[in-house]
């Protein structure tokens, strides 16, 4: 296992002997995650908002201020998982899910990671000005796949995506998408190789509900190859149907890790009106 910042190794899946936990695949140890934002000065004085803001920043010289995203948050995620993190916006979800794939530095405490993470988001870079054809193609060398393998995948990962169902689409480029046709085109590409820690955020709140029955599906199988699969998202009831464990942010603190049902049902009481 190697620690973060960014480093990895492979593993190969074993299963583990009856009764025993499976193997960790990422350890996050009292991590705690610091912006710093430059030529943000803060005005003193002031209520509400600015109070808030104020409680979640720290002046550091002139015109700096650092927002304190992750605070002290420690878990340890097992090979064939799916966990769900929820929480309000802004409680750190996002941060926690670039902390772990490596793209954030700990300010303290530590990632550790066994295999390689991939982060799925909905600003996932393809380009633009391409096709989603070039896109997938793209997409599959970069995750390492062989020309061969590409071509062998590429009608079924268009197929997942839905993007042809209505015409012929996948030729156009990518910046004539939806932002739901793009979010799907990322996943299908993501989904066409199998992760040892796959990150995704909220790509499949954008997805219609066809859509997403073959995500959840394609996330199960992911599980069952002995993967972890980490999603963010503001949908309930994509994390009771996709996950099996719930992490629950507020304000950067870990409130509650459990089973997802039990997760969401005490963030469901803690956000009724
Ligand atoms: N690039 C950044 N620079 C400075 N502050 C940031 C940056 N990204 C996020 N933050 C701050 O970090 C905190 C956590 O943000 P984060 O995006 O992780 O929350 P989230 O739970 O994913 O929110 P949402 O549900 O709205 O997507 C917020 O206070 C946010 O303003």
């Amino acid at each position: 296992m190697a620690a973060t910042e960014g480093s990895t190794a492979t593993a190969t899946p074993a299963a583990p002997p009856e009764g025993e936990p499976a193997a960790p695949t990422v350890i996050v140890d009292d991590l705690h995650v610091v912006y710093r934002v430059r030529g943000a000065a803060g005005r003193a004085g002031g209520g509400g908002p600015a109070a808030l803001l104020r409680a979640l920043t720290r002046r550091k010289g002139a015109g700096a201020r650092e927002v304190h995203a992750v605070r002290g948050v420690s878990f340890v995620a097992r090979r064939g998982e799916a966990i769900g993190l929820i929480g309000s916006n802004g409680s750190g979800k996002s941060t926690l899910l670039r902390a772990v794939a490596g793209l954030l530095p700990p300010e303290s405490g530590r990632v550790y990671t066994d295999g390689q993470p991939s982060l799925l988001g909905v600003n996932a870079a393809l380009m633009n000005d391409l096709s989603g054809e070039r896109n997938v193609v793209l997409g599959c060398l970069a995750m390492g796949m062989t020309p061969a393998e590409v071509r062998e995948r590429y009608d079924g990962i268009v197929d997942f995506s839905g993007i042809n169902d209505k015409g012929d689409f996948i030729s156009l480029p990518m910046r004539t998408y939806s932002s739901g046709m793009a979010a799907r085109l990322r996943f299908a590409i993501a989904a066409a190789r199998d992760h040892d820690v796959l990150l995704i955020d909220e790509a499949l709140a954008t997805g219609d509900r066809a859509f997403r029955r073959r995500s959840e599906k394609r996330i199960k199988e992911l599980r069952e190859r002995a993967g972890t699969v980490f999603l963010v998202s503001h949908s309930n009831k994509s994390i009771r149907d996709t996950c099996d464990r719930a992490i629950w942010l507020e304000r950067g603190e870990l409130v509650m890790d459990g089973p997802a049902g039990e997760v969401v049902d005490a963030y469901e009481a803690s956000t009724a009106d």
